[in-house]
């Protein structure tokens, strides 16, 4: 164990980088060998350890890494002392023992293959403790001991060996026994933490190699997210009352003609038209009066000749009869009344099935129920209707600077304005809030959130920030440590441009960026469709209008922008606040103008412009 080692013992403490894991949650993959920007993760560690005497490579079987090798060529060991385990499957301990015990320097800097991005600098501040202290030293974050990294001396080779004798392979029971004789750092610096699954590598890759976004245009991107979209395959049946804002899953027909009966249009006398033939102002024509029904009621009386039925509005029309004259026209003594007028057949008579004839669809699947609607859904006679189960969406704000409404507010901190700006738009929209949470920037949290917002059943999750290029802009790590797949990531719209799309289980996932201008553009012209889609409701359709333009909008770019405005009886006037940051601005618009990229001098005044209306129904 000489080759590639600096024989500078100044320091007298060398490094090493574990790498003899099982790399079981990796799929088998080497974690020692995994590309990062254009090195592997064991390169990458090594570059940081420069100041060490010599850097070994801790592997349990040297053959395991002989075929590895030839693969990865010049990634390979080559070069570095291998230090293999004295014995096997003891995991890190038994690494850092075969280490210790074989190597020259007193201290050993150990760091596990699967940190890539341990902090140089603190590597360095350690080895300079040792340096002055001469004794291990190791980490504390968060009230935690941490074994990783850590310098590990000579003179803790007797309790090491004494754990592996009693098959104690916990580096933390290790470091409790020896509490006293170690130097505690407690460093706020990140020690990287590990890379265990391909999903945590995944999110790595994409937290560190982000570039700029890649824009897609806004059809694309709506259509992108369109294809993770599946029709909501379930209803549930409603009492009428319920129904309001609901959408039908089903066609509606009539079972019944409607009015069932030939009914009275008037309060007054079924006749025979026939009966009036030469009735005129001064030859009455007069007619015995059989009977009376009053509506809901019928007779069992057929009419002959010269006979009528007193009857009131919303009663049957006798058999025999063929209209009803109202009650004012005729004089009435005792039970005969005179008819002074000619009467024509079927004049005032309301046939059966005058509204609707049985077996009529008379509503469809789709169309969102209001008053009309409910109205005729109990003029067939139905006590309830099946309609599309509401959408269960989950809203998840990101943003380590939000308070919730309500809370005292700190210097630096903003309140959570989006959470309810998102959550308030979608129960307009006939959604049920299924998950509303707010996280801190921590792809971790995020995570957590939106494994939770799964087990809500939601079909539908929104996610708030965190989607632009910044250190703290999180969502598409989170994406990666889902293992959730990212559709797109930018659009070429403004504002709301770096925007993400992607599904989760199945489940589409919108994240919005964190302006809230940006929120509400992102929202309104991404969410709309999906539920139209999942719905295959109506109501998501949006109304465009056409309107004269107030006043010149001279600001063109290069992509689509979509300023807020205010459309009234044909007039457009549009906020001259439009920055993403601004909310306040939007109170009081009732739809978007859309103005295209490349028009050399903008909208002008006078001119005819379709806007995108923002109606809830
Ligand atoms: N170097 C670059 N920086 C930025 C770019 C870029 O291309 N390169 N794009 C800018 C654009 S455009 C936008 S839009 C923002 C988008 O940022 P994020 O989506 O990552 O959102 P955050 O950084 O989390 O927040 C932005 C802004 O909004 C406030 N915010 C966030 N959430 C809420 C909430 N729930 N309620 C109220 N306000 C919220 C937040 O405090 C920030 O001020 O990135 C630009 N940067
Ligand atoms: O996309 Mo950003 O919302 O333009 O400011
Ligand atoms: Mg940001």
């Amino acid at each position: 164990m000489d080759k590639g080692k600096d024989r500078d013992r100044k320091a007298d403490i060398a490094a090493c980088i574990l790498a003899g894991g099982k790399n079981s949650r990796m799929n088998g993959r080497k974690k020692a060998f995994l590309p990062v920007e254009e090195t592997v993760f064991w390169k990458k560690i090594a570059a940081k350890l420069s100041g060490c005497s010599a850097i070994y490579i801790s592997v349990e079987d040297r053959k395991k890494y002989e075929q590895t090798q030839a693969d990865v060529g010049e990634c390979g060991f080559e070069g570095f002392p291998l230090v293999e385990d004295l014995e096997k499957e003891k995991g890190p301990l038994g690494g850092i023992y075969s280490v210790l015990t074989s190597s020259e320097e007193q201290a050993v800097l150990f760091v596990p293959c699967d940190m890539p991005e341990v902090d140089q600098e603190l590597v360095d501040t350690m080895r300079g403790e040792w340096v002055r202290e001469r004794k291990p030293v190791f980490l504390i974050r968060d009230g935690k001991r941490c074994p990783f990294p850590g310098i590990y001396t000579k003179e803790m080779l007797p309790w090491i060996r004494r754990q592996l004798e009693r098959k104690d392979y916990k580096l933390q029971n290790l470091l409790n026994e020896i509490e006293e004789k170690i130097v505690w750092l407690e460093d706020e610096r990140d020690g990287g933490g590990n890379i265990n699954t391909e999903e945590e590598y995944r999110a790595y890759l994409s937290k560190i190699e982000r570039k700029e976004l890649v824009r897609i245009s806004l059809k694309e991107a709506v259509e992108k997210i369109l294809e993770e979209v599946r029709p909501l395959d379930a209803w549930e049946e409603l009492p009428l009352l319920e129904l309001s804002g609901r959408t039908l899953w089903e066609d509606v027909y009539s079972r019944h003609a409607q009015p069932p009966f030939p009914r009275s249009p008037l309060d007054g006398y079924a006749i025979r038209s026939q009966d009036s033939i030469g009735a005129d102002d001064t030859h009455g024509v007069s007619l015995h009066v059989i009977d009376t029904i009053y509506a809901g009621e019928a007779s069992g009386k057929k009419v002959g000749e010269k006979e009528a039925v007193r009857l009131m509005t919303g009663a049957p029309i006798p058999q025999g009869t063929d209209t009803v004259i109202r009650q004012e026209d005729v004089e009435r003594v005792g039970d005969t009344i005179s008819v002074f007028q000619e009467q024509h057949a079927y004049e005032n008579y309301c046939d059966a099935g005058e509204d609707y004839s049985a077996g009529t669809c008379l509503l469809t699947r789709g169309e969102t129920v209001g008053a009309a609607e409910c109205g005729l859904l109990a003029s067939m006679g139905y006590s309830h209707a099946k309609v599309v189960r509401n959408v269960r969406a989950a809203v998840i704000a990101t943003g380590s600077e939000l308070t919730e409404p309500g809370s005292e507010l700190s210097f630096g901190k903003i309140y959570n304005a989006n959470l309810y700006l998102v959550c308030s738009r979608l129960t307009e929209l006939g959604v049920s809030v299924v998950w509303m949470d707010t996280v801190q920037d921590d792809a971790r949290c995020l995570k957590d959130s939106i494994e939770k917002a799964c087990r809500m059943d939601a079909d539908l999750i929104l996610t708030i920030g965190g989607v632009s290029v910044g250190q703290k802009d999180i969502v598409e790590e989170t994406y990666g440590l889902l293992g959730a797949e990212i559709c797109f990531h930018g659009v070429r719209m403004k504002p709301g441009s770096p925007m993400m799309g992607g599904s989760y289980q199945k489940i589409p996932m919108l994240s919005f960026s964190g302006n809230p201008y940006g929120t509400f553009v992102n929202m309104e012209l991404f969410v709309l469709p999906v539920l139209e889609k999942m719905t295959g409701s109506q109501r998501y359709r949006v109304e465009y209008r056409e309107g004269t333009l107030a006043e010149t909008f001279e600001k063109t770019g290069k992509v689509p922008r979509f300023v807020r405005a205010r459309w009234e009886n044909g007039t457009v006037v549009w906020k001259r606040q439009n920055a993403s940051g601004i909310l306040s601005s939007l109170n009081g618009c009732n739809c978007l103008l859309e103005i295209p990229p490349g028009i050399e001098e903008g909208r002008k005044k006078g001119e005819k412009v379709w806007v995108r209306m923002l109606s809830s129904r």
